[in-house]
């Protein structure tokens, strides 16, 4: 699903408005969903709705109107006593008949939830005085709260708090998630998340052509490259690993991973002394020894290893950066992880100048900061300006993991558990990567479905996960894929 930033959202709303939805009915729709979620989670109690100044306000008298006819108790209180001067806001403040007080700490003492509907998408600046008295003094109670669109103090296009931001057991928001719903910190102080339906039609989408989206295989699964009858291994590629000399396991993980994610052929290059454990630990996948850069490019140049990876347990060196830059000549499709982005730390530009669009980087934030420098932005505009800067697809990895194309297209990827904080996922990703890319998966789309897939393969392992589980996890991930996607017959709906 598209994630819409509040300006995007606002068009969305100004949209269906020319459409003929009013948003006095937005409004309503918004704030009832708001409340029917709160009456689904929790029991009848006294609640408190902070109201601010703007629509999320107007929402907020929505949400108390819906609450108290439904036999509540409920206290409403306004932000610095202000009613909302908004038109559809002040129109829904008037059609609450309960008394408003001004918003106060002791409020609270007399309420058993907190509703949140002091800012949503039209934060502007961090909260100060009252408002961030306020919400400081919610973050030392133990009260539960509901937020209304964004829980308050938090940047709906970044998932930043420019202050104090409050923190959510429920955020409910409508039409569609923004950024912030799926980037840490916000993702993390939205508590469980409610996308309501207000009203507004999908349609409204077209005109503002979203580049941002949420991980699904909605996204990618008519481009999985699922085998057919009359193909053969040749047509499923050849992904070839560059092995390290004495971290022999990453580059095994990889090509582990390539294989299972249905590479026709994966071959390792190994050091030739380190030959042998490659040799031993290795079946079904082809161990080619090499001498020197110059037996490594001889090896290059078999055209048929349509995807090369070079990075898992590579060493950092002007070695592994030779290495880099040989694959980098042949044009083919390349995916750089670890020691092959960290090798660049010192020149960036080399790697920079020389990488395509056929290249994925993969790097956790340490690796993207040794390439691509640091600067304050959110983690979608800084992976955003990595891709367009570097010219390749850029995986900027973590839980909240965000692939981003040259083009701007940008997805969130929110599947990931914590199981995978654990050494060598980073390898097996890699070798998804290549091996999706391999059967002829875009390179953008193939970072999408390997971090899903990876993400998903951990979560059916749970506690305990190690990374030499993952690539054994696979197939039940694709046999499950493979099912939604009718191809076995069934239909899903
Ligand atoms: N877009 C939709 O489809 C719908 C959105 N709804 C709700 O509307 C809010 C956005 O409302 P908006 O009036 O634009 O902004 P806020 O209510 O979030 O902010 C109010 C107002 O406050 C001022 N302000 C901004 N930052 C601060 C600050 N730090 N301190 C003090 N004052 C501040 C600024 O002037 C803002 O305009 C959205 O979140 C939804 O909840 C519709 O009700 C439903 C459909
Ligand atoms: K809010």
């Amino acid at each position: 699903m598209a994630l819409l930033t509040p300006a995007e959202m606002a068009q969305a709303d100004a949209a269906t408005v020319e459409r003929g939805v009013s948003g006095i009915e937005l409004m309503e729709a918004a704030g009832r969903a708001v409340a029917q979620a709160i009456m689904r989670r929790w029991p009848r109690r006294p609640v408190l709705v902070a109201c601010g100044p703007g629509n999320n306000g107007g929402d907020g008298y929505v949400v108390a109107r819906h609450l108290a006819a439904h036999g509540w108790s409920v206290m409403v209180g306004a932000l610095s006593g202000a009613r909302p001067s908004a038109p559809d806001a002040a129109h829904h403040a008037a059609l609450w008949e309960g008394v408003v007080q001004p918003l106060s700490v002791g409020l609270l003492d007399d309420a058993e939830l907190l509703v949140d509907a002091l800012f949503g998408g039209g934060l502007g600046r961090p909260l100060a005085g009252d408002a961030a008295e306020f919400i400081e003094a919610v973050r030392h109670r133990r009260i539960p709260v509901c937020a209304v669109d964004l829980p308050s103090g938090l940047d709906g296009s970044t998932g930043r708090a420019q202050g104090v931001a409050a923190r959510a057991d429920l955020t409910v928001t409508f039409f569609r998630k923004k950024p912030a719903h799926v980037l840490f910190p916000g993702r993390g102080l939205c508590g469980d998340i409610a996308l309501a339906d207000i009203g507004i039609p999908s349609e409204v989408l077209d005109t503002i052509a979203p580049a941002a989206f949420e991980n699904s295989p909605v996204l990618w699964q008519r481009h999985f490259p699922w085998p057919s009858l009359e193909g053969h291994k040749y047509h499923r590629g050849h992904v070839l690993v560059v092995g390290g000399q004495t971290m022999t396991g990453a580059a095994r993980l990889s090509a582990r991973a390539a294989a299972r994610v249905g590479a026709g052929l994966v071959t390792v290059a190994a050091p030739v002394f380190a030959w042998p454990v490659y040799a031993a630990a290795l079946e079904g996948i082809m161990v080619t020894p090499f001498t020197d850069m110059g037996s490594l490019h001889d090896i290059f140049s078999d055209s048929r290893k349509n995807v090369l990876v070079i990075g898992p347990g590579a060493g950092v060196g002007g070695q592994t950066r030779e290495q880099v830059l040989g694959a980098l000549a042949t044009g083919r499709r390349l995916v750089l992880d670890a020691d092959a982005i960290t090798s660049f730390a010192a020149q960036p530009q080399s790697l920079l100048s020389a990488l395509h669009h056929e290249c994925v980087l993969t790097p956790h934030e340490g690796e993207f900061v040794r390439l691509f420098g640091t600067d304050d932005a959110d983690k979608l505009t800084r992976a955003r300006e990595a891709a367009q800067r570097s010219g390749a697809v850029v995986v900027l990895k973590g839980a909240d993991t965000v692939i981003a194309a040259p083009d701007g297209q940008a997805v969130v990827n929110t599947n990931a558990p914590a199981f995978l904080a654990t050494g060598g996922t980073g390898d097996v990703l890699t070798g998804l990567i290549a091996g999706l890319m391999a059967q002829g998966m875009s390179p953008f789309w193939a970072a999408c479905a390997a971090t899903w897939v990876h993400a998903e393969a951990a979560t059916r392992f749970g506690p305990g996960l190690v990374s030499d589980d993952l690539p054994g996890l696979v197939p039940g991930v694709l046999r499950a894929l493979y099912g939604d996607a009718g191809h076995d017959g069934r239909h899903t709906g």
